[in-house]
């Protein structure tokens, strides 16, 4: 029987450098193609290349983190995810996914970053996930009512506004203020600041 193969942008060690788990060592492995096109996107995710599971298993092991970050493009998009997960649970991984929450997340997944895109807002009106642990919102204008949806759609422990970064400016007044406006009205969930920081450290 042949085995699975998958669509891999590329295979890194780094430090998760956005929300909850900011600072953790990782290795990260980007999938290609995404189920949304957001203008902002920061991820060549149509570059990719085929490898095997095993080619997959290999590479991670080549790098020393006990934690793996699944991340793209959109990787719950991914056919056969799953039997790549459980062979990455098997070797002992701490396994977290960033998804952008259209698509359920495969059990195997340990702690799921979901990244609710409101320049789509009328997709998550019809489908999203109801659950995470932490929910970032990237602020690509006014997302008030849109993360307030969100928190009432996604039951998570952390909630989290991202400044839009792009070509080295970044909107974080707006965001500020916006994160404001969302711990002023009274809610279940409190926003918190979350920044990409691997790309103020220079780091992948
Ligand atoms: N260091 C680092 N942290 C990240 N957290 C989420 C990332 C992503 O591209 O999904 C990312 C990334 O690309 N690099
Ligand atoms: S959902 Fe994420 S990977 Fe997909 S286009 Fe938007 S920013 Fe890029
Ligand atoms: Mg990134």
């Amino acid at each position: 029987m042949t085995e699975p193969q998958y669509r891999i942008v590329e295979i890194f060690q780094s430090m998760q450098g956005e929300g909850y788990n900011s600072g953790m060592a990782a290795v990260f492995i980007r999938f290609g193609k995404c189920n949304l096109a957001c203008s902002w996107c920061d991820t060549d995710y149509l570059r990719f290349n085929t490898m095997s599971l095993s080619a997959v298993v290999q590479q991670v092991q080549n790098h020393t983190a006990a934690n793996i970050i699944i991340t793209g493009g959109e990787p719950t998009i991914q056919p056969q995810l799953e039997t790549l997960l459980d062979a990455l649970k098997a070797c002992g991984y701490y396994l977290c996914i960033e998804t952008n929450g259209l698509m359920p997340v495969p059990a195997q997944i340990d702690y799921i970053a979901a990244s609710p895109k409101a320049c789509y807002a009328a997709k998550y009106a019809a489908q999203c996930i109801e659950h995470a642990d932490e929910v970032r919102i990237v602020a690509d204008g006014d997302v008030t009512a849109f993360a307030r949806s969100m928190a009432a759609r996604i039951r998570a422990r952390h909630y989290y506004l991202s400044p839009l970064d792009t070509e080295g400016s970044m909107n974080i007044g707006h965001t500020l203020q916006q994160l404001g406006a969302l711990n002023q009205q009274p809610a279940p969930e409190h926003w918190q600041l979350s920044v990409q920081a691997h790309k103020w450290a220079g780091i992948e």
